[in-house]
């Protein structure tokens, strides 16, 4: 794999100082950038507690509509896309499974810390569903912890995937009323990290050799196609994810970051598998719900596959790039309608694990609460691409919504 070595910290034996500098003073040697204040904090930061921000999900059928009204309250989506969707939780009793998800997550994380010796609590709470983040920041406040490091349970910048969870914190301190005594820090985007990249590589190398062992005369090199998936998002919102300050592709950062990651792990695929020819992959699309006049990134995972037959492909290995766990997006999304789409038209499809509760990507999501415990020199930062380590304190503009308008958003730096 590229990018730069790190040491694995998961195997340091890290005690947390309950006397560090308190979060509230100055970052005097954090690494700068812009004058509005620092990129990367590399100073150590007293935490009380570590926030697990998770999406959300129904867990019964009477939950499903007031999930869905909480979750596009305000974004012009079309009726019948929400009938739609209805269709999916319902099909599977009105659950979704991320909430079980997130309690294994969180549990995973605990075990882990406590393995590692960090005496640091973790609060869960989502965004769009019971328990939500606003009960989680009243028990974490009545336990006496008010300086609270956030990990979101997403890895990548944009609106939906970043810059909601901030602008979701402070609207749920002021429901709190805890705006001018609870903080909430955040820790960065992880796409790049090892703990969230090494689940992809060892499901796609399981992929292929399960492909391999199914069908003994498939060709690698020429009758397979890789398809990195990921949540479409509107254009408008690509364009604007990540920094303003910086420049990206016409995806903005939230595809260059995509790319990024896919590039890191075909490289470590194609030495495990020397063909030829290089295997053929590309970044797709699926879960589109905008109306259709508004342009969102394609191509959709659906007209990818419906081109394949044509060129000779015969298998296909579904990566879920976008996501960390199983919920409902891959599920119906992959599970369901991408693998008929691909039966349909004649081949073979796998879909390929998410981190999880993998033990690489639990130590990996601890590693980046350390990062900022210990204010971690930037390049012993776990980064596999060239785009990261990326941003602390997400910096001015990042991932705005200009649809949806300006909210007040913490763990950035204004506006
Ligand atoms: C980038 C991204 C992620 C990945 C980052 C992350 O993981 O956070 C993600 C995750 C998820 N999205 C989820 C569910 C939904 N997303 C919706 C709507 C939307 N998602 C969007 C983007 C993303 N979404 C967008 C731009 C919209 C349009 C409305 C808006 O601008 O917000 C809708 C409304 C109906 C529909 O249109 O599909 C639902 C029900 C669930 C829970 C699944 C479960 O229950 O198991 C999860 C994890
Ligand atoms: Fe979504």
């Amino acid at each position: 794999m590229g990018g730069s070595a790190t040491t694995h910290s998961a195997e340091m034996d890290t005690v947390v100082s309950q006397e560090s500098t308190p979060s509230t003073a100055p970052v005097p040697s954090a690494t700068s950038g812009a004058a509005s204040g620092p990129e990367h904090v590399t100073v150590p930061t007293h935490y009380d507690a570590i926030l697990l921000a998770g999406f959300g999900g129904p867990e019964g059928q009477d939950d499903v509509i007031p999930f869905l009204r909480n979750v596009t309250r305000g974004k012009g989506i079309p009726d019948e896309r929400l009938e739609e969707v209805a269709h999916h939780y319902r099909h599977f009793g009105g659950v979704s499974p991320i909430n079980d998800q997130n309690r294994a997550l969180k549990a995973a994380l605990d075990a882990e810390l406590a393995r590692r010796n960090i005496d640091l609590p973790v609060y869960w709470g989502n965004r769009n569903w019971d328990p939500y983040l606003k009960d989680a920041l009243v028990a974490a406040h009545s336990n006496g912890h008010d300086t609270l490091l956030a990990i979101a349970t997403s890895a990548y910048s944009s609106f939906s995937s970043c810059r909601q969870y901030r602008e979701d914190f402070a609207s749920a301190l002021d429901a709190a009323n805890l705006t001018d005594t609870v903080r909430i820090d955040k820790v960065r985007q992880f796409f790049d990290h090892r703990g969230f990249i090494e689940p992809f590589i060892e499901g796609v190398r399981a992929g292929l050799t399960s492909l391999l062992t199914d069908i003994p005369d498939l060709a690698l090199e020429s009758e397979v196609e890789i398809l990195f998936s990921t949540h479409s998002i509107p254009t408008a919102d690509a364009q604007l994810s990540g920094p303003a300050t910086r420049e990206f592709g016409p995806g903005g950062a939230y595809e260059d970051q995509h790319l990024a990651v896919c590039r890191v792990i075909m490289a470590s695929i194609q030495a495990e598998f020397p063909t030829a020819h290089p295997i053929s992959w590309q970044l797709v699309y699926q879960s589109r719900s905008g109306p259709a006049s508004q342009p969102w990134l394609e191509p959709d995972i659906n007209d990818a596959i419906e081109t394949l037959p044509a060129k000779g492909t015969r298998a296909v290995l579904i990566v879920p790039v976008g996501f960390v766990s199983d919920h409902m997006e891959v599920m119906w999304d992959l599970d369901t309608e991408a693998i008929e789409t691909a039966e349909k038209h004649g081949l073979t499809a796998i879909r390929t694990q998410t981190p999880g509760t993998h033990p690489a990507y639990v130590a990996g999501l601890v590693d980046l609460v350390l990062e900022r415990v210990n204010g971690t020199p930037v390049a012993d930062r776990s980064s596999l691409t060239e785009l990261g380590p990326w941003y602390d304190v997400c910096r001015p503009g990042c991932c705005e919504n200009r649809r949806l308008g300006f909210k007040p958003a913490v763990a950035g730096v204004a506006p």
